[in-house]
Formats: C-alpha cells, sequence, structure tokens
C-alpha cells in the first residue's frame, strides 16, 4: 500500500522517461481506454504512454462539493480503470496534489502531457489556460463539443456528426512500458479525506457496471417515454446512466451507437433526444465557464440574493416544507444521489420561484448530493428553471400538481415521506386540507407531525411572475447585447425568441413575450410537457 498523503510529499519527482518519445496521459472525466481521444492520440504518437490520475485536493474535504458517495463512486470507476489498463499491461499512476503542480513535474523531468479538453467551470478553465500555455502538453478532443467557437451555427451537424462517427481505439502499439510508481492510493486517499458514504441504493462505478447497466437498458428503452416523468417510473425505466457518463465510464457515443441494437421506438427517439441534451449543455460550459455562479442575464444576477432565509432554505433542504412532493424528492436526493429530472426541475424551480431563496445555494446543494453531478447540466438546468435567461415563458412548477400527475397512489411520497403513509391518496397532493376528524382518526396531526406549507404557493408564484414580467424588457434587451448573447450559448428557438424581441423593439413586430413560442432549453420541451 501507497503511504498516506500526509506521510509522503505530495509530488515525488517523477523519474525522467526512458525514451524522448513518452507522456503522461491525464485522465480526468474520461476513465475509460474505449472511446477516447487522449487514449487514441498518446498511444498513435508516444513510445511510452503513463496513465496518470490526479486526486486534487480541490474536490475533497468540507468546500469540495462533492459527498462521499460520488467520491466513492469515483474511486470505484478508477479501481475499474486500473484494470482496463493491466490487462494492456501497464499500470495507471496516482498523484495527489494541485494537477499544474503535479504535471509541471512531469513536463520538468521530460515527460509531454497528453489530455482531453473538457467544460469546465471557471476553476479548470484557469488550471487548463495555465497548462495549455506550457510546452510539452497537448489538449486534444472529439466529444461532440466545439471548443472556441464564437456562435452555435452548425452545432446541431457537428454534434449528429460526432454520434454517427466511429469511436477512438487505442492505437495498436500500445502504451510502452513505464516504471513510475504512484505516490498514493484510493485507500491512503479515502482515510486522508475520511471518505465514508451514507447513502444508499448508490449504483457501483466503473465501466463494467456501466456496461451492464447499458445491456440492461436496452431491453426495456422502449418504454422510457411513457415512465420518465414519474420519479419511481423512471427509477427504473430511465436508463440511470448518468453518473456513467458523468465519470466517462462510457461515452455519450457508445451509448447512441449501442441503440443500433434496439427496435425503434418513441422510447428511443425520446431517448436519443436526451443524449444530444447532453452535448447541448456540456457545449454551454464550453461556451462560457460562468454559468457556475453568475446569472447567465445580467439584469438578473443578485435575484433575491437579499432573501437568503436560513429556515426556508433548510426545510426545502431537509424534506420539510409542506409540499409532499418536494419532500419525497429532497429526502430521496439526500437518501440516494438521483432524482429524475422532473423532480429536480420541481424542487429548483419551487427553491427560486416559491421559496424565492438565492438560486446558487440549492444549485450547490444539489450539485453536492448528486452521484452524477455534473457542472455543465446542473448550473445551466438550475439557471433555466430560475428563469435566469430572461427570456421566453417563466415557468413554475406546481408542486401540487405533480402528486396528481406523477404520483396519483402516493407511492414515492409515502415511500419518502412515512409520516404520510396513513393519508388516502386524495389528500397527498395537499394534507393540510384533511378534516381535523380525518387527521384524528388517522394519527396525522399537520403542524404536528407533517408541516403546514410553509408559504402560499398560489400567492408567491403569482409574485414571482410578476417580478420577471417586471424585468422583461430589460431582460430582454441585456439578452440582444453580444457579449450576453454570446455567452448564453442559446438554442435556435432561444435564439428565435431574442430575434423577435429585438423586432418588437424595432417596433415592427406584434408578438408578446409569452406568447413567443416555447424556449427549446426549458423543461416543457424536454419532457414533453405542456403543463406545470
Ligand atoms: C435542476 C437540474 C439539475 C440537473 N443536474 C444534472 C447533473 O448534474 N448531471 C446530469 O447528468 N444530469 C442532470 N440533470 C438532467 C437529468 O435530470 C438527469 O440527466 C437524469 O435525471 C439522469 O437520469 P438518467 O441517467 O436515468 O437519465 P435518462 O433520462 O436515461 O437520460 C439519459 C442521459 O441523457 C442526459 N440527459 C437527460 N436529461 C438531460 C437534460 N435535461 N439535460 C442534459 N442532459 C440530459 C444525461 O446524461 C442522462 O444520463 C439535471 C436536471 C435538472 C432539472
Amino acid at each position: 500500500m501507497a503511504p498516506s498523503p500526509r506521510e509522503e510529499p505530495t509530488l515525488s519527482p517523477p523519474v525522467p522517461p526512458e525514451s524522448d518519445d513518452a507522456c503522461v496521459l491525464w485522465h480526468r472525466r474520461n476513465l475509460r481506454l474505449t472511446d477516447d481521444r487522449a487514449v487514441e492520440y498518446a498511444t498513435a504518437n508516444y513510445d511510452t504512454v503513463c496513465p496518470l490520475f490526479i486526486f486534487d485536493p480541490r474536490f475533497y474535504g468540507a468546500d469540495g462539493l462533492a459527498c462521499d458517495a460520488r467520491l466513492r463512486f469515483l474511486h470505484e470507476c478508477l479501481a475499474d480503470l486500473e484494470d482496463q489498463y493491466t490487462k494492456e499491461g501497464t499500470t495507471l499512476v496516482y498523484a495527489h496534489g494541485s494537477p499544474v503542480d503535479v504535471l509541471d513535474s512531469f513536463l520538468d523531468a521530460g515527460w509531454d502531457a497528453v489530455v482531453n479538453r473538457e467544460a469546465t467551470g471557471r476553476y479548470g478553465k484557469e488550471r487548463d489556460d495555465a497548462l495549455a500555455a506550457r510546452d510539452g502538453v497537448r489538449f486534444v478532443a472529439d466529444d461532440g463539443i466545439r471548443y472556441g467557437q464564437s456562435d452555435r451555427e452548425g452545432w446541431a451537424e457537428h454534434a449528429e456528426s460526432y454520434f454517427e462517427s466511429d469511436p477512438n481505439r487505442p492505437h495498436e502499439s500500445g502504451f510502452g512500458r513505464h516504471d513510475l510508481p504512484s505516490t498514493v492510493d484510493i485507500d491512503a486517499i479515502e482515510g486522508e479525506y475520511d471518505v465514508s458514504p451514507s447513502k444508499t441504493d448508490v449504483p457501483t462505478g466503473g465501466r463494467t457496471a456501466a456496461l451492464a447497466r447499458l445491456d440492461r437498458f436496452l431491453d426495456v428503452v422502449h418504454e422510457y417515454q411513457a415512465n420518465v416523468s414519474s420519479p419511481l417510473g423512471a427509477a427504473t425505466r430511465a436508463s440511470r446512466l448518468s453518473a456513467h457518463l458523468r465519470f466517462g465510464a462510457l461515452s455519450v457515443r457508445e451509448v447512441y451507437q449501442a441503440l443500433d441494437d434496439a427496435i425503434d421506438s418513441n422510447g428511443k427517439e425520446a431517448f436519443v433526444s436526451r443524449l444530444f441534451w447532453n452535448r447541448h449543455y456540456t457545449q454551454k460550459l464550453a461556451d462560457w465557464s460562468g454559468w457556475m455562479d453568475t446569472a447567465v442575464n445580467p439584469v438578473l444576477e443578485g435575484i433575491y440574493a437579499d432573501n437568503g432565509d436560513e429556515e426556508l432554505i433548510r426545510a426545502w433542504k431537509r424534506g420539510r416544507t409542506g409540499f409532499p412532493m418536494v419532500d419525497a424528492s429532497m429526502r430521496c436526493l439526500r437518501e440516494t444521489g438521483w432524482l429524475n429530472f422532473r423532480m429536480r426541475a420541481m424542487c429548483a424551480s419551487v427553491f427560486s420561484f416559491v421559496l424565492k431563496q438565492p438560486w446558487q445555494v440549492g444549485a450547490d446543494y444539489m450539485y453536492y448530493h448528486l452521484i452524477d453531478a455534473d457542472p455543465a447540466i446542473n448550473y445551466t438546468q438550475w439557471q433555466s428553471q430560475s428563469g435566469l435567461k430572461g427570456i421566453g415563458a417563466i415557468r413554475v412548477y406546481n408542486p401540487r400538481k405533480q402528486v396528481r400527475d406523477n404520483d396519483p397512489e402516493g407511492d414515492f411520497v409515502k415511500r419518502w415521506v412515512p409520516e404520510l403513509d396513513p393519508v388516502p391518496a386524495k389528500y397527498l397532493d395537499r394534507p393540510e386540507r384533511m378534516p381535523l376528524s380525518l387527521q384524528d382518526e388517522l394519527g396525522v396531526d399537520v403542524g404536528e407531525d407533517y408541516p403546514y406549507p410553509v408559504v402560499d404557493y398560489d400567492r408567491e408564484r403569482r409574485a414571482a411572475l410578476d417580478t420577471f414580467a417586471g424585468l422583461r424588457a430589460e431582460s430582454e434587451a441585456a439578452m440582444r447585447e453580444p457579449d450576453v448573447f454570446r455567452r448564453a450559448s442559446l438554442s435556435p428557438k432561444s435564439r428565435n425568441i431574442v430575434e423577435q424581441a429585438t423586432t418588437r423593439s424595432d417596433g415592427a413586430g406584434t408578438q408578446s413575450a409569452e406568447s413567443a413560442g416555447s424556449d427549446s432549453e426549458s423543461a416543457n420541451e424536454q419532457a414533453g410537457l405542456d403543463q406545470f
């Protein structure tokens, strides 16, 4: 076993390579050898390829925004990657420390570095910009994302050709041999950071588990569309591949191409659209790293920022808002690290519009607990569900309607909010409406055993719509600013909305913002809904 990171200097200077033609292959999000551009490039261009993973302290510990279950999932992916390399006759090397420092030490010793480009937030962008300036570092990409492009023209065609083209493969010359030791191992890292997951029902990480999951899903993909909205239906009939895709145990292209074997159905079609959404949101973060902390529309930066109410935030986090579907969802998230799309959207919408709390607090909390936490999807979705583009229709999810539509028997609510177990299904959307005599009979005292709604939903919804309507003209004008327009990285439909607003402001158009059509980036289109 390697020494603990505390006992050993984080960076022991790497041994110089024996050949001039040697590189380290730095794995970050792609924890696989198949369909990985960096693997293909490194094996095709270097005699000796030393695979490397760096444990970055920034993602561990109290400020790390990653729950222990996600760290464990990552470690399982790494253990699987170790096996994949063993089969190739080489070893995965581990280091611990700032990636820039670690890679500098390799560069100083005479190694090149090969790495996949990735969409990242500000920290990752600064890190990658610093590395890109070093001699000997090669960034490569083949992931359906266009880097450094200033507009979205031709994006759909680019994504489509990515999905349809042949996956990357390690070059037949292989990885060569290296003698570099690891300076740390997974056990030492888990000990150092006291990784002890408390969540249940978390999938196992790694390519082996991911391929098995994909295999099972292909048998039921035709049932996808009919089940994806319900939190219990989606738990068994959605793919549940998100965490595997997040850590790159599989590529989205591999999943797309595996669907060739499934018979055509509306479920398959709907699922394919989700894979495009995955690339679409990833493109957004590649276009602007600010999505994680700054409202995309500057007019809405700071909206509700001064409202921070610890009690409301705690009620939302703990699943004690008095809205059963929100409470069940938030408890499910904390316990399992997963929720289906619609429940994530509802929880975000209620946090931002109904409780009127600063969106970043909710987004960070969800990100912390999700096993599939992906900065490109989580934060862009939060901004979308919080109306922060300031264009198109504002949609406020109704948590009571979600019970009626997606959990009519109350199975999901009762599973996660057991204090409501005796309550008849017809009251589960609004338990506070149960007659007192019935509460007595059932032994459920609303206000005592389960809270009254922490706010008046109808009043807060109207207030939010009024606030956003009042900011509409200013928001649309801001979105027409070239810099903002570019960073918003809008889909064609959203661009149409801005263009229609421009026509109106020129006096030529008559359509109101509310009737300008749906924003294709909204939950509405993704979930195929017409009401919330
Ligand atoms: C507020 C909010 C936060 C979210 N945060 C994340 C996140 O951090 N990581 C994440 O992977 N997904 C996120 N999603 C999107 C979606 O909820 C999850 O991808 C999905 O629930 C994961 O389950 P699954 O793998 O069974 O998905 P499936 O429904 O089987 O979809 C297959 C894959 O398509 C992609 N996908 C599905 N829906 C979307 C979407 N709306 N946008 C982009 N890609 C999508 C994912 O990679 C997913 O694994 C978020 C959605 C919302 C509303």
